[in-house]
C-alpha cells in the first residue's frame, strides 16, 4: 500500500494477434520509452508476460477467431498475472495488445474469487462474435466474450474460470458511437451504453454514474481503447475514427473519476499503435493522461 492506494502491478501484453493489421505488439515498447513506468510511481513492478506477438496473414477457419489459439495462450497469460496481482492485494494496470486483452483481466479477477464489474470506455462495444463477423478478427468481439454471446470462439471462452465471465447487466460501455450491428447487439442483450455526447457534456458525471452502477463489494474494473480518443487529435487509435472520438481532456477527466474511486481493481489499456503517432510526443501524452488517472 501506498498511502492507503494499492501498489501496482504493470502487466505488458504486447500483441496483435487479434487485430487487423500489425503494430500493436509495439505499444508496450512505446510506452515504456515514452517513460510509463516512472511516470506511474507507486512501488510499480513491470512484468513483461509475453515476446510480442505480431499479427500474421491468413483467413480465419468459418466459425472461428483468426490465430485462436495464440490469441488464447496471450489471454491466459493476462488471467495469471492479473489474478496474482489481485491475490496479493496489488492493481493490475494491463497495457495491450487489443481490446480482447481486457478478456484476460476479467477472467484473472474472476480467478482471483472477485466479481468486479466493468467500465468499458471505447468507442465500439465489441459485440460481434465469428457468427456475425466472419473475418474472424477478434478485436471487434472483446465484450462478446466477456458476456460468453452465442457463436463465440471455444478457444477463447475457455480462458475464463467460469462464462459467462460478467452479465450485461454488471458492465456499462462509455463513450460509445453508434456501430452496426454492435448497436442492434447491445440494444438486444441490454447493455447499458452511454454514448460520447453525453460523456463530453459531464466526463465526471459519466464516469461516477457507471461507477454506481456496476461497481459492487468487488469493486470494477476499466477498460480503455485508446479509440475513443479523437484520432485528429491524438493519432495513437489502432482502427481510427475520423471525427467520432472526445477530446483528450474529457478522456483524462472520465479516467480520473473512474480510476479515483476506491473500488478500482485493474486497469486495461488497448488499441494503441504507435504506427499511427505523428511523433514520440503523441505516446507522452498517453502517459501523462495514464499517470494522472492512476495519481
Ligand atoms: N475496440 C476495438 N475493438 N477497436 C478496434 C475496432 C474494431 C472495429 N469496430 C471492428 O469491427 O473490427
Amino acid at each position: 500500500m501506498d498511502g492507503g492506494r494499492p501498489l501496482l502491478d504493470l502487466l505488458a501484453a504486447p500483441s496483435s494477434a487479434a487485430a487487423h493489421w500489425p503494430g500493436q505488439e509495439r505499444a508496450w515498447a512505446a510506452l515504456e520509452a515514452a517513460g510509463l513506468p516512472g511516470a506511474l510511481g507507486r512501488g510499480v513492478r513491470v512484468r513483461e508476460l509475453f515476446a510480442p506477438a505480431r499479427w500474421t496473414a491468413g483467413r480465419a477457419p468459418a466459425g472461428r477467431v483468426r490465430d485462436a489459439a495464440r490469441v488464447a495462450a496471450g489471454l491466459a497469460a493476462v488471467r495469471d498475472a492479473a489474478g496474482a496481482a489481485l491475490r496479493e492485494g496489488r492493481l493490475p494496470v494491463v497495457v495491450g495488445g487489443e481490446c480482447t486483452t481486457t478478456v484476460g483481466l476479467v477472467a484473472g479477477a474472476r480467478a482471483a474469487g472477485l466479481r468486479p464489474g466493468l467500465v468499458y470506455v471505447d468507442g465500439g462495444v465489441d459485440l460481434r462474435t465469428p457468427a456475425d463477423n466472419p473475418t474472424g478478427v477478434g478485436d471487434s468481439m472483446a465484450l462478446a466474450h466477456v458476456l460468453a454471446l452465442p457463436g463465440c470462439e471455444e478457444d477463447l471462452l475457455a480462458v475464463g474460470p467460469v462464462r459467462p465471465l460478467l452479465e450485461a447487466a454488471e458492465v456499462r460501455a462509455v463513450g460509445v458511437r453508434p456501430v452496426e450491428p454492435d448497436a442492434t447487439t447491445a440494444a438486444r442483450i441490454g447493455l447499458v451504453c452511454t454514448p460520447a455526447d453525453r460523456v463530453a457534456a459531464d466526463p465526471e458525471g459519466a464516469a461516477a454514474a457507471a461507477v454506481a452502477a456496476v461497481s459492487g463489494g468487488d469493486g470494477h474494473l476499466v477498460h480503455l481503447d485508446v479509440d475513443v480518443v479523437e484520432f485528429l487529435d491524438l493519432p495513437l487509435a489502432d482502427v481510427p475514427d475520423h471525427g467520432q472520438g472526445l477530446a483528450l481532456d474529457v478522456v483524462a477527466r472520465l479516467l480520473r473519476r473512474l480510476c479515483a474511486d476506491p473500488g478500482l481493481r485493474g486497469l486495461c489499456v488497448t488499441e494503441v499503435n504507435p504506427d499511427h503517432a505523428a511523433g514520440p510526443g503523441d505516446v507522452g501524452q498517453l502517459v501523462r493522461v495514464l499517470a494522472d488517472a492512476l495519481a
